[in-house]
């Protein structure tokens, strides 16, 4: 433990030196980073407009030029030259729009959106597709006969933050509209929120379906609100029509009115539509709707721009490998660095941040704070504003902020661990480099996850290696940087609580269980490396490993393993409001 503390000091003691560059920091020649390797498998040429239910059409090519006034480094491909000035819209959209130029998705579907064709639409992440389907929406509501004290459009989100989100946006959009926006989300006063729209109905709603369900069936007088419901949005619409969700989802659509008695129009959007979720989003469609991608055939769906790297180390030392690559990101950003860091789940999320917690302060920014479904929503709201306004910090989440989120200026996405499949691996790395600025991302796995690397969507990216010396452009980890980074970690385990340890342990094995087959694992092995992870990763001392419960065994079918702690604990009060995402 003396050469931990004294590891740490020194790292310490080399942060608080800036900007003399210990082990854990990257030599001062290599500080300058230049323009990182550019990818560019994009032929040049209009996006890809591909009607499923009509012949297939080319959309209005969308030429491509800097937006005036874009700060200089920022990445162009994805605005248009086509101006807001110049669009066929209301002058009081453009007095609610902060932008010059459409984006590339927003130019690529605004005029098919405003005939009022059902839209699928593909675009990547942090390219407009929020602005790309509130405008046209209310532009359209904006020349129709409406009922009065009706909902008129829903957007449906799958998040609470991102509903937040995205009403805040729509209220500026349509602050010289006769409009109002209000949402209806789990972990919220649902009375309150019953009573504020039944009383005055808003034009637009935004919704988490599970909330949006009960109030269906709850909230007297609720469902005939939507009696003339004339646009549904499905914000990450394949994160909506996967299995999580389908349930509320066709419970929400027995509650509108019939699409042949009032026409309504439908807008799916999201940067990840596979080809399943095409067939799956038929049901949501009318059968003429045209399928919009501004990702060119054999594009990557993510940023070209946006060096994205790996690097293999026990479970062990994924916390150690992440802080010091935070500490390369602060050296790099000058004191503007803001990370996130993606674990699998709250859990964990919340060992994390106890034991980072716990670091040396210097070591950190000053600004640390944890979003999971076990915070209540204030809790989780007040976090979002915090990491949104500093200007330096550390964010670490579940992936409860994984889609949608627009936090500014994010420098670094860590994703240690396997995450939960390809497209969250690309949407958790759209929270940096949004509307074209820069970002990084960083995947942190051990040697049984690399198998992650080589699916087919992942390996198309150009992930590189994490070098073990200075390479431009890159980040890199020294065998000593690491071995720091280790001591310092080690330092700070000690002081977590037993509580929080236990939660994680158990937090692995629910995890990696259901990942056995593409870890080559087997049950016992599972039993075997959660143990070895709860000495090695969670500096868990005592003779008995973390006890779990018989049940959860059970559910995990892990009964006759060898090496478990088996307890049968009281039954567990019922879950508050604080339940899963999506409510
Ligand atoms: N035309 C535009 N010009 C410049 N910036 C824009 C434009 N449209 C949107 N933005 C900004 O780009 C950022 C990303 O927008 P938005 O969150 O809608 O992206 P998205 O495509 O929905 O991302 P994700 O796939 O992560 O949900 C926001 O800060 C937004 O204000």
């Amino acid at each position: 433990m003396l050469n931990a503390v004294k590891a740490t000091s020194s790292i310490f003691a080399r942060i608080n030196r800036q900007p003399s560059f210990s082990t854990l920091m990257i030599p001062a020649a290599s500080t300058k980073m230049p323009a990182t390797r550019s990818r560019r498998l994009r032929p040049k040429g209009p996006p890809a407009t591909r009607g499923m239910g009509t012949a297939a059409t080319a959309a209005a090519p969308v030429p491509r030029a800097p937006a005036a006034g874009a700060p200089s480094n920022r990445d162009e491909s994805h605005f248009s030259s086509r101006r807001f000035a110049d669009a066929p819209i209301s002058e009081a959209s453009k007095k609610g729009i902060k932008h010059k130029n459409l984006s590339d998705v927003q130019a690529a579907t605004l005029d098919y959106a405003l005939s009022g064709l059902d839209l699928l639409v593909q675009a990547k992440t942090g390219t407009g597709k929020t602005l790309a389907f509130l405008l046209p929406a209310v532009e359209r509501l904006s020349q129709m006969e409406l009922a009065s004290r009706k909902i008129s459009m829903l957007v449906l989100s799958p998040t609470r933050e991102l509903a937040l989100q995205i009403e805040e946006e729509a209220r500026t959009l349509i602050e010289n509209h006769p409009f109002r926006v209000a949402h209806a989300i789990g972990g919220t006063n649902m009375n309150a929120t019953a009573k504020r729209i039944i009383e005055e109905p808003p034009r637009i709603l935004i919704a988490t379906p599970g909330r949006l369900n009960d109030h269906l069936e709850n909230t007297t007088g609720f469902r005939h609100l939507f009696s003339d419901l004339r646009v549904i949005v499905y914000d990450e619409a394949d994160r909506l029509l996967d299995q999580g969700f389908r349930r509320e989802l066709d419970r929400i659509l027995t509650y509108l009115p019939d699409k042949t008695k009032v026409k309504r129009q439908a807008l799916l959007f999201s940067a990840t539509v596979s080809d399943e979720i095409k067939v799956i989003a038929k049901s949501a469609l009318a059968s003429n709707y045209k399928f919009i991608s501004t990702l060119r055939a054999d594009e990557v769906n993510t940023h070209e721009h946006v060096p994205q790297q790996s690097i293999i180390v026990p479970f062990a030392q994924h916390m150690a490998a992440s802080l010091a690559f935070l500490q390369q990101d602060r050296i790099m950003n000058k004191g503007a660095s803001k990370a996130i860091i993606f674990l699998p789940t709250a859990r964990l999320v919340g060992f994390w941040f106890e034991a980072i917690s716990k670091l040396p302060a210097g070591l950190l920014p000053p600004t640390l704070v944890e979003i999971h479904s076990r915070k209540s929503q204030p809790q989780r709201t007040k976090a979002a504003e915090k990491f949104k306004s500093a200007k330096e910090a550390v964010l670490l989440s579940s992936d409860v902020t994984a889609r949608g989120m627009d936090f500014p200026n994010v420098t670094l996405v860590l994703q240690p661990g396997l995450p939960p499949n390809s497209e969250q691996y690309i949407h958790r790395l759209g929270r940096t480099a949004r509307a074209g600025a820069s970002g990084r991302g960083m995947l942190v796995l051990d040697q049984s996850e690399s198998f992650f690397l080589r699916e087919r969507i992942i390996s198309g990216l150009g992930i590189t290696p994490v070098p073990a010396a200075p390479a431009a452009g890159l980040y890199h980890l020294t065998p000593a940087a690491l071995a720091d980074a280790t001591a310092a970690v080690h330092a700070a385990l000690p002081q977590v609580s037993r509580e929080a340890k236990g939660q994680a342990y158990r937090a692995f094995l629910g995890v990696y269980n259901s990942s056995l087959k593409g870890m080559g694992w087997t049950r016992d092995d599972l039993v075997r490396h959660g143990n070895q992870f709860a000495v090695s990763a969670l500096g868990w001392t005592e003779p008995e490993m973390p006890s779990i419960d018989r049940r959860t065994i059970g559910k995990m079918n892990l009964k006759g393993i060898q090496g478990l702690n088996v307890v049968t604990s009281e039954p567990r009060p019922p879950r508050g409001q604080g339940g899963r995402g999506g409510r």
